[in-house]
């Protein structure tokens, strides 16, 4: 049995540009939020293993022994660079009493912690006994990643229970990050976790949530953008709740359908994110405006491509009219179908514009805010490091 416990998080991310495209080989500009989800793990009764998410309605909990006579079923044939196999998740399905076909925001995330729980003890000890609450600041389901948050977290908790990753928070210390390696396992383990919630992740999302800061994600590949200037970003939450899964689902759908005029929407998206990053790469730190209109330009000409891939919405539509009334200029984010738009906010936008942008947007029912990007990734914490908010929401079991 551990005798540790951790309190660990992860941020959400904004995606500015390449969304979707990702999906299909092309590259993506990503930064993380200054909204987190954070995970406490305790050590168990020796006998069960525990889980409580708030954010989902789930509290179950399981026998170890049970649990290790599934784990031989479901990872008899497993192999960790591959997806979760149709067969494996039917056998956990089936376990945890999800219908076959459930799409439910609890069953997904019941379904990726019991894979990724059995898989990683398959592959690194015994199934722990340990108790695990997940609690979020981000709102589920809005294109702010917080599948990939909800992953990242789990992977870096089932790791450490596992051993197969160090605690590196040392007495006295706010907070810790883990070595590259660390890091690296953390984000392999969280793309898995986010393979059985999206079907068919590209693996920018989990990247953003365990490295945090700026980055360009394609195929796998990820580069840290070190010079990215100081971007002010609203964001709204248009509140219609949408499915990341159905959407990339319907884009490849559509592009099966219309190979010959998806794929060169897809390959313009591409060319707005190399041109969004030689953009940020040229600006200063603190910007001047000339910079802007480009970046204005460009979140434009993409929101009209997301919409041509199938992805937009009216409540999407809507955002987009009520901030260019006020000379602003934005783009959803994320899977889109509803969920969140980001807005550029120019250090030349009067803070009456803002205010006004905001308070219509208020009126058509969404929530905004703004806050900050370029947030650290995967994170341990002291408790006395954690908000007092942040600590109730862990500690109530
Ligand atoms: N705090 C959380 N606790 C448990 N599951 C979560 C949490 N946050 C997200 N999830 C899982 O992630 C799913 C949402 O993922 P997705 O559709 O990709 O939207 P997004 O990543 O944009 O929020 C939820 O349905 C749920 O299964
Ligand atoms: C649509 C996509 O590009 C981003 C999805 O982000 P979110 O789950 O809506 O936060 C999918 C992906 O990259 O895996
Ligand atoms: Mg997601």
């Amino acid at each position: 049995m551990m005798e540790l416990g951790l309190l660990v998080s992860a941020p959400g991310k904004v995606i500015l540009h390449g969304e979707h495209a990702v999906v299909h080989g092309k590259a993506a500009l990503a930064v993380a939020l200054g909204l987190r989800t954070f995970l406490r793990l305790r050590p168990g009764d020796g006998e069960r293993l525990r889980v409580h998410l708030p954010g989902v309605s789930v509290r179950r909990e399981w026998g170890l022994a049970e649990l290790s006579a599934l784990r031989g079923r479901v990872t008899a044939d497993f192999d960790e660079s591959k997806s979760p196999s149709v067969e494996q998740l039917d056998v956990l399905k089936e376990f945890a009493g999800i219908a076959a076909d459930a799409s439910a925001p609890d069953s997904l995330a019941v379904l990726a912690f019991l894979y990724m729980c059995l898989a990683i003890s398959a592959k690194y000890g015994d199934v722990p006994s340990v108790d695990i609450t997940v609690w979020s600041e981000l709102p589920t389901g809005a294109g702010l990643g917080s599948s990939a948050a909800y992953a990242v977290c789990l992977a870096a908790a089932l790791l450490y229970a596992c051993r197969a990753i160090s605690c590196p928070l040392k007495d006295g210390e706010a907070t810790a990050r883990w070595t590259e390696d660390e890091m690296t396992l953390i984000n392999s383990w969280a793309f898995q976790g986010e393979r059985v919630i999206h079907g068919n992740p590209s693996g920018v999302d989990n990247a953003v949530g365990t490295w945090g800061g700026a980055l360009r994600y394609q195929s796998g590949k990820i580069t840290s953008l070190k010079r990215v200037p100081t971007l002010r970003i609203l964001l709204t939450n248009t509140k219609v709740p949408r499915s990341t899964k159905v959407l990339v689902a319907g884009v490849k759908e559509k592009i099966l359908k219309f190979p010959s005029i998806m794929n060169p929407v897809l390959d313009s998206i591409d060319a707005i994110s190399q041109e969004c990053q030689s953009v940020l790469e040229a600006m200063p730190t603190n910007p001047s405006p000339e910079y802007y209109p480009v970046l204005e330009e460009l979140f434009d000409i993409n929101q009209h491509h997301l919409n041509v891939i199938g992805v937009g919405h009216p409540s999407l539509d809507r955002l987009c009219r009520v901030t260019a009334s006020h000379g602003l200029h934005s783009k959803l984010t994320g899977a889109g179908g509803g969920g969140c738009g980001i807005t550029l906010l120019p250090p030349d936008a009067t803070p009456l514009a803002v205010e006004a942008a905001k308070r219509d947007l208020c009126a058509c029912g969404f929530e905004c805010w703004e806050t900050d990007i370029g947030a650290p990734g995967v994170t341990l914490h002291s408790a006395s490091s954690l908000n007092a908010e942040v600590l109730h929401a862990l500690s109530e079991s």
